[in-house]
C-alpha cells in the first residue's frame, strides 16, 4: 500500500528528520510505505507567486462548524477542503467488506483505524494530484497525536486553525446537522440563543436552513445522536490535547473562539488569518 503519495508529489516541503523517523517505524508497524527518494529531499516547496497554495489544517470538536469554515475558505483560496469524515462516509455508503467493518465503528462514534484513514486519505490526495489539485485544507485529519507525527512526516503543514465554541452549544449543533440526501449540502436546523450570564458572554446562532427544494430531502447522520454525539465529544477532547500541542510546541496552531454565527465568525475569522484583503479583492472581481 502507497500511502500519502500525493502528499509527497510536487508540493510538499519534507521535513528529513521526520520523514526518515516515520518511514522507518511506518515500515516497521505497519507496512506503509513512501516514496522514499522524495522524503529524503528535504525540497521546498515550489509555489507560483501569484497563488495560494495553501496547506492548512482545521482542528475543532464535532459540531464547531470546522467543514463549513474550511470549504468556504477552500473556494476563496482555490485549494481542496479534504474532510476525512467525508472520505468516510463515502466508503460507507459503498458495499464492501470495509463499509460494514466501519458503519459498526463510526456508528459507535469511535475512530476508524490510522491504517485506514491515511490509506482512504492517500488515495483522495492521489486523485487530487492527477487532476491537478495542489495545496489543501484537512478538516478532520490528523485527529491523534500519530496521525500528527506522520502528517509531520511527508508535508509540511503551514497553519493549523483551532476552531472553538462552548460545549453546550456544541451538543445543539451536532442534533440540529442535516443534510441534503440529493446535493449532498450541510446544514443546521439548531437556533441557539444563549444569554450572557455571570460575566460570561451570550452567543446567539441562527439556523442555517436549506433552500425549499431540499427541504423534504434532508436526512440526519446515523452518528448524531445524543448517545454517539456526546461519545464522540469525549473522545475528542481525550485525543485532541496532544494534537494541539503538537502544533502549538511548533508555532502552528491559532486559537480561535467562534464568536457567533457564519455572519459575525467568518469576516472575524478571515480578519484572524489576515484574508480580510483577499476577500475584499475576490469580491471586487466577481
Ligand atoms: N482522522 C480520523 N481518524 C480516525 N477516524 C476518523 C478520522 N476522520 C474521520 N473519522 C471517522 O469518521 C467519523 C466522522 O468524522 P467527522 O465527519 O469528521 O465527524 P465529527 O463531526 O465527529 O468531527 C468519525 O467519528 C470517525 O469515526
Amino acid at each position: 500500500m502507497t500511502a500519502l503519495r500525493g502528499l509527497l508529489r510536487g508540493n510538499a516541503a519534507v521535513n528529513t528528520r521526520t520523514a526518515g523517523r516515520w518511514i522507518s517505524s511506518v515500515a516497521a508497524e505497519s507496512g506503509f510505505s513512501f516514496p522514499a527518494s522524495q522524503a529524503r529531499k528535504g525540497v521546498a516547496p515550489r509555489r507560483d507567486p501569484g497563488s495560494r497554495n495553501v496547506q492548512w489544517v482545521f482542528l475543532g470538536c464535532p459540531g464547531v462548524g470546522k467543514g463549513t469554515y474550511a470549504s468556504r475558505l477552500s473556494r476563496l483560496l482555490g485549494v481542496p477542503h479534504i474532510a476525512t469524515g467525508d472520505l468516510v462516509r463515502d466508503e460507507l455508503a459503498a458495499t464492501s467488506p470495509l463499509s460494514k467493518q466501519l458503519t459498526e465503528i463510526v456508528n459507535r462514534g469511535h475512530l476508524v483505524s490510522d491504517e485506514i484513514i491515511i490509506d482512504l486519505l492517500s488515495k483522495r490526495l492521489e486523485d487530487g494530484v492527477a487532476k491537478g489539485e495542489s495545496g489543501f485544507i484537512l478538516d478532520g485529519f490528523p485527529r491523534t497525536r500519530r496521525q500528527a507525527e506522520i502528517l509531520d512526516g511527508v508535508t509540511e503543514i503551514e497553519l493549523v486553525v483551532n476552531l472553538k465554541l462552548r460545549e453546550d452549544v456544541l451538543l445543539a449543533k451536532c442534533l440540529g446537522r442535516r443534510i441534503c440526501s440529493q446535493c449532498g449540502g450541510n446544514f443546521n436546523v439548531a437556533s441557539i440563543d444563549i444569554k450572557g450570564e455571570n460575566g460570561r458572554p451570550g452567543i446567539a446562532m441562527p439556523p442555517l436552513l436549506p433552500p425549499e427544494h431540499c427541504m423534504s430531502k434532508l436526512i440526519t447522520r446515523a452518528d448524531d445522536t445524543e448517545e454517539v454525539v456526546k461519545e464522540r465529544l469525549r473522545l475528542y477532547h481525550e485525543l485532541s490535547q496532544p494534537v494541539e500541542e503538537f502544533y502549538r510546541i511548533r508555532g502552528k496552531l491559532l486559537e480561535f473562539d467562534l464568536p457567533g454565527g457564519i455572519p459575525e465568525s467568518w469576516p472575524k475569522l478571515l480578519r484572524a488569518l489576515n484574508l480580510d484583503d483577499h476577500n475584499e479583492k475576490q469580491s471586487a472581481a466577481a
